[in-house]
């Protein structure tokens, strides 16, 4: 189970993770600080964490949610959003991003090292891990950004 075939032909498993983009009334997203002892120690990420054996991505995300900033999350408030992909020793990543626009309580940075809301075209200034930035750009076209690309259209970058 869960082993597939990597590009050279030597297998990997793949290790399932969760990642929610809580998005407020100002359209920011929370990101938390990895703490100091985890891997991308000080790296800002979106909330979330493993799938454990027996879990559905929806049911580990509520959990996570609730175990690293206390919050109360219906399963059906979870928009599958987008999703990334890293080899890494021994295993290859899927982190899958949910968009969540209603919760109950109010985060609290429960495990990391802080919190900060931004709106993902000012994600840039802030450093992730390598497979988030393609949730950045996914994030973006998912939420729709017409005031950064009609800006990058004007400009002729797009
Ligand atoms: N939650 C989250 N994990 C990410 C992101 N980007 C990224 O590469 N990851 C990676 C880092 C880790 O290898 C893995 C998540 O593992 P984790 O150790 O944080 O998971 P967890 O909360 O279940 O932690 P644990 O205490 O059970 O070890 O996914 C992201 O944006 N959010």
């Amino acid at each position: 189970m869960n082993n597939i075939v990597a590009g050279s032909g030597e297998t990997a498993t793949l290790f399932p993770v969760v990642a929610a983009a809580l998005v407020d009334a100002d359209g920011k997203i929370l990101l938390q600080r990895r703490p100091s002892g985890k891997a991308h120690a000080g790296l800002w990420e979106f909330p979330g964490g493993k799938v454990e054996p027996g879990e559905t991505p929806e049911t580990a995300l509520v959990r996570e949610l609730r175990e690293e900033l206390g919050i109360a999350v219906a399963p059906d408030m979870l928009e599958p959003a987008g999703f990334s992909t890293e080899p890494l020793p021994g295993r290859h990543l899927l982190l899958m991003l949910y968009v969540v626009r209603g919760w109950r309580g109010t985060p609290v940075a429960l495990e990391a090292d802080g919190l900060v809301w931004r709106r993902p075209e000012a994600m840039g200034d802030l450093p992730m891990p390598p497979a988030d930035p393609p949730l950045v750009r996914q994030l973006r076209a998912y939420l729709g950004d017409s005031v950064i690309s009609d800006a990058e259209s004007a400009s002729g970058t797009v």
